[in-house]
């Protein structure tokens, strides 16, 4: 042992160290985070732990994720962190999954197999996954992250503390749609319209994805909306010349030319602000002899530190927008719903948006930025700092501690910013719509069910007279949905006699189920099934067998959850809301039209 420190049974007391030694705990991610929490997991006694981690070893993990070394680059993040760990406790068990958390092999059982789950992960939707996952197994689940110097740990436990999502996230960062469209007065309006705009217009899946401007129309910005629907009519036309010799001609020409001195022509826009100066293509492209790119000629370090000229960003758009093309099609040969997205580490992406938004900020007479500038921007870059890690891995181990003790008084929520806050644990939040809701186990031959099985006879059977265990009962107007996708309402009945499986409902995946119905005793009630294929189930025996929460009934939800500002994920503060809370949010409010990573784009 020497040079190695350990916990004994000296240091946290036999019975401690029994049941932590005993303890059979999930780890989900080996980052940032994961790397300190791992370590410090087998050197305090525990000594099984499954790691589960979708990546692999990026040279930019290094500075931080201590785990890893240069010669592991490419290689799995769990199974490296496995092996390195294991040097600081050969006789830990460790399982490595080099696998995202979502797949089919994570069910319920092996959540349930487990006496605790430690998220170390860096985004909202498969931390809310895990959180989903937890309630439903019934597992505490402590969960945390770190930005900058900031970070958290806390702790969630089905009906004793709040869940991950009892309190609302803040959302995404807003930008009245025509500003980001018409009227931009800052370069990160630019970047926005760039990447969320253009760079989806073009590259985007232009059937599911693309914005539309669905605007109340008013008299004061009706001319406005017509001008910006015609707008982008006429770019979806422009879109078949994709692959053409001209396509980037076509688009600039477009999108900093014409439809620039569409807006022009709207005067009440300018009455109070700069009006915008079209580009002429032939002036500042058109003429250009030399075949050598103008980057050549400076330091790739100072090209990426340097604002490029009206010339230079004209040159890399229109090497850009081919190259992307490019590989949109290519890829679209055997995918014909390809597209891309942006991704702040793919060049010409970035050189995209960086010389789209330069461009557009050169017309409206706002500032340029660098390469490396619109990167930052546009990637929401905050870097991460070891200490931080290490801190919060610091206090899940601790906390993980106080919860197999059956400590559970004496656990704390912690926020960490330039002091380390303790806060007492908070009941859950009877407004939240995850763990307020009944969560059922649907055990079920999803080859054989059809979708009118699972409405008519699992969801709809009125329990009255018959076995409690026959089905939900649940009555009145009802919608399935499994993530943002409409399997059922009482208006799409399309799929009634597929399959599930052939619905791509298969084991692990969830179903909600919600009830609309205008009955205030039973309005908005939210149930989540989780499936469970079995083979053996089918139509000559039992259909299918369901297991859950009888004792909460599903009960009514305001449809705004609780805010609680001061209490969010750290790694959420600059993180945006889920896919499918962003659909939501899209049904529910018609102002927002453009939708990406990171970025909403609502109605004035
Ligand atoms: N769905 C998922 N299933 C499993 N692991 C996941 C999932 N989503 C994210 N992760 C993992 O969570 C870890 C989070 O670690 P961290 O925040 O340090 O991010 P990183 O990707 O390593 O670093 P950076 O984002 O700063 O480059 C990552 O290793 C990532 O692969
Ligand atoms: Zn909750």
């Amino acid at each position: 042992m020497a040079g190695r420190y350990q916990h004994s049974k000296t240091t946290i007391g036999v019975d401690l160290f029994q049941k932590v030694s005993e303890a059979r705990v999930l780890m989900v991610g080996a980052g940032g985070i994961g790397c300190e929490l791992l370590k410090n997991l087998v050197m305090s006694g525990f000594s099984y732990v499954e790691v589960v981690d979708l990546d692999t070893i990026d040279m930019s993990n290094l500075n931080r994720q201590f785990l890893f070394q240069r010669h592991h680059i490419g290689k799995a993040k769990a199974s490296v962190a496995r092996e390195s760990a294991l040097h600081f406790n050969p006789d830990a068990k460790i399982v490595a999954h080099h696998a995202s958390i979502y797949e089919p092999q994570f069910d319920i059982s092996w959540f349930k197999s487990f006496d605790i789950v430690l998220n170390a992960l860096d985004n909202l939707a498969a931390r809310r996954h895990v959180n989903g996952m937890c309630l439903a197994a019934g597992v505490p689940l402590i969960e945390s992250g770190t930005e900058g110097f900031r970070g958290q740990v806390t702790l969630h436990m089905k009906r004793l503390t709040r869940c991950y999502d009892c309190d609302a996230k803040p959302t995404k960062k807003t930008y009245p749609v025509c500003t980001i469209r018409s009227t931009p007065s800052a370069p990160i309006h630019c970047i926005v319209w760039a990447k969320s705009y253009l760079f989806n217009q073009l590259f985007g899946n232009t059937e599911e994805e693309e914005p539309t401007i669905n605007l109340e129309e008013t008299s004061q910005n009706a001319e406005e909306m017509a001008h910006l629907r015609h707008e982008n009519e006429a770019l979806k036309r422009l879109r078949d010349a994709i692959g053409s010799d001209a396509y980037g001609k076509l688009v600039f020409e477009k999108v900093f030319t014409d439809d620039i001195k569409g807006l022009l022509l709207m005067e009440e826009l300018w009455k109070n602000r700069r009006p915008p100066t079209p580009l002429n293509f032939e002036e500042i492209a058109g003429n250009r002899k030399s075949t050598k790119p103008m980057r050549d000629s400076v330091e790739w370090n100072q090209w990426d530190h340097k604002v490029w000229t009206l010339e230079e960003n004209a040159e890399v758009f229109l090497e850009s927008v081919p190259e992307l093309a490019k590989r949109l099609l290519e890829q679209r040969r055997t995918d014909p719903n390809y597209s891309l997205s942006f991704d702040k580490d793919d060049d010409d992406a970035l050189n995209f948006v960086t010389a789209t938004a330069n461009l557009r900020a050169y017309i409206y007479g706002l500032e340029q930025k660098s390469r490396f500038a619109v990167k930052e921007m546009a990637g929401n870059i905050i870097p991460a700092v070891a200490t931080t890690n290490a801190i919060i891995a610091g206090l899940i181990v601790l906390t993980a501690m106080k919860v197999l003790g059956g400590n559970w008084s004496d656990c704390k929520n912690t926020w960490v910013a330039s002091t380390i806050n303790p806060e007492r644990l908070d009941k859950p939040n009877s407004n939240c719509a995850v763990c307020t809701t009944g969560s059922f186990i649907l055990t079920i031959n999803t080859r054989t069910a059809t979708l009118r099985d699972l409405v008519e006879r699992v969801i709809q059977q009125h329990p009255e007279g018959e076995d409690e265990s026959q089905g939900l009962g649940i009555s009145g107007e009802i919608t399935v949905q499994e993530g943002d996708r409409l399997l059922y309402d009482p208006d799409f009945e399309d799929n009634m006699d597929v399959t599930l499986k052939d619905l791509g409902i298969l084991h692990a995946s969830r179903v909600m189920i919600t009830n609309d119905d205008d009955d205030e005793e039973t309005k908005n009630v939210t149930v989540v099934l989780h499936i469970v294929h079995s083979d053996s189930l089918g139509e000559s025996e039992t259909l299918f067998i369901l297991d859950g929460d009888r004792d909460i009934p599903p009960r009514p939800r305001k449809p705004e959850p609780e805010t609680n500002e001061t209490k969010r994920s750290a790694n959420d503060l600059t993180e945006i809301n889920g896919e499918s809370s962003l659909t939501k949010r899209r049904k529910m409010d018609p102002e927002v039209t453009a939708v990406d990573d990171d970025v909403v784009v609502v109605g004035d």
